[in-house]
């Protein structure tokens, strides 16, 4: 199991994440696309990345707008799996814009 790695070292590898502002370890962003079906077709390819990792985002979407949280359940805050899957959202983002 991977161990709690911290938001501080995660926001170290990533592009323009932040970290979350309540009491729990995470790291967020907010990713703004054209359009709804854009940000659905982000999600739904974002979706069966988590499937595959068994890692899943905590995430609320209105319009072209997704508002994603990332922290380890098992572990009670950020590892390496959140930088993993932040990785991947980054550059499905990317593609869609
Ligand atoms: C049993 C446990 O819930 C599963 O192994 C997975 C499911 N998806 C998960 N997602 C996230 N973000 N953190 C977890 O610890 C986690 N655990």
């Amino acid at each position: 199991m991977a161990g709690k790695i911290g938001a501080g070292a995660a926001l170290a590898r990533l592009d323009d994440w932040r970290a979350g502002d309540g009491e729990r370890d995470t790291i967020c962003k907010t990713y703004k696309f054209a359009d709804f079906k854009t940000a659905w077709a982000f999600m739904s390819g974002c979706a069966l990345k988590a499937e595959a990792m068994d890692h899943h985002p905590e995430w609320f979407n209105v319009y072209n707008r997704v508002e994603v949280t990332l922290t380890t359940h098992d572990v009670d805050g950020v590892s390496d799996k959140d930088v993993t899957l932040g990785v991947f959202m980054d550059t499905l983002a990317a593609k869609l814009a």
